[in-house]
């Protein structure tokens, strides 16, 4: 038989470490494998969770989308297994942990820093866009670090049908766009916005369109109330690429691949990544 037989995992295959981070639906923890002695991390779901949410064939999805995608600023699902309460998913470990935590510590990043880690973000999503995956969750929560620095797209919701579901379930509207908002079709230009939203925070502290109340929020993203605050100070380089991303008109918005050229890229991006 040609195909590799998938391995069956089972808890008994791991040795269990420290937590690593605590989700809606379960904990994340480092993990052994016994007989290669690889680290990964382990997250454990419980069952009754993902019923009660209704989610099992989003996360069946989840598995399916990622065990396609290789990329290396993509965080490797390698695969699952369940037994009576819970399900396991068997993830690549990022050594330097959750992006939001560093970005809350330093409060905003350098524009080198910024501007590295947004073209290492265009590359994978250039990658999935190519493999038709759109990803529609960019933001620091689901962004990690891997042990070069290297930054990591890690969701749990790389499929393109269950916005609604999952935009109830987060709660975050920062980084929708227009489009998402207002609920109409969108396409993979969705991913430019939140690149747009992600490059804006990385470079302030704070997502462009944040207000106290949700419809606040939604009323800045539809109007693209675009401000830049004084401080930090920030190059207008920077902000003309912000300005490019956040459009309204999602066929307007910059193509990923003009954004790897745009100046500011150029200019501050470490190639490696
Ligand atoms: C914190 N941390 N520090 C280091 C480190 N290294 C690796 N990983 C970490 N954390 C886990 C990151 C994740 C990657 N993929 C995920 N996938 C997911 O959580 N899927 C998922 C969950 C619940 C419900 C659904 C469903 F059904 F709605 F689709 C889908 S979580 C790490």
């Amino acid at each position: 038989v040609s195909a590799v037989a998938q391995k069956r995992w089972n808890l008994n295959d791991f040795d269990i470490g420290k937590p690593l981070g605590r989700g809606k639906f379960g904990h994340v923890y480092l993990a052994r494998e016994k007989r290669s002695n690889h680290i990964v991390a382990l997250k454990v779901l419980f069952k009754t969770q993902l019923q009660q949410s209704q989610v099992e064939h989003q996360l069946r999805r989840e598995v399916e989308i990622q065990s396609h995608l290789r990329n290396p600023n993509i965080l490797r699902l390698y695969g699952y297994f369940y037994d009576q309460k819970r399900v396991y998913l068997i993830l690549e470990y990022a050594a330097r942990g959750e992006l939001y935590k560093e970005l809350q510590k330093c409060k905003y990043f350098s524009e080198r820093r910024a501007a590295t880690y947004v073209a290492s973000l265009a590359r994978a999503l250039i990658y999935c866009h190519g493999k038709h995956v759109i990803h529609r969750d960019i933001k620091p929560e689901n962004l990690l670090i891997g042990a070069q620095g290297e930054l990591k797209i890690a969701d749990f919701g790389w499929s393109v049908h269950t916005f609604n579901r999952r935009r109830t379930m987060c709660g975050t509207l920062d980084y929708l766009p227009p489009e998402m908002v207002e609920s109409v079709e969108h396409d993979a230009s969705v991913d430019i916005w939140s690149l747009g939203i992600l490059c804006y925070e990385f470079l302030y502290g704070v997502p462009p369109f944040e207000a106290m109340e949700h419809s606040d929020t939604y009323r800045r993203i539809v109007q693209v109330d675009l401000k830049f605050p004084p401080k930090p100070i920030v190059s207008a380089s920077a902000k003309d690429l912000i300005s490019q991303m956040l459009v309204k008109e999602s066929a307007q918005r910059l193509p990923l691949h003009k954004l790897l050229e745009h100046p500011w890229i150029v200019q501050n991006a470490d190639p490696s990544g």
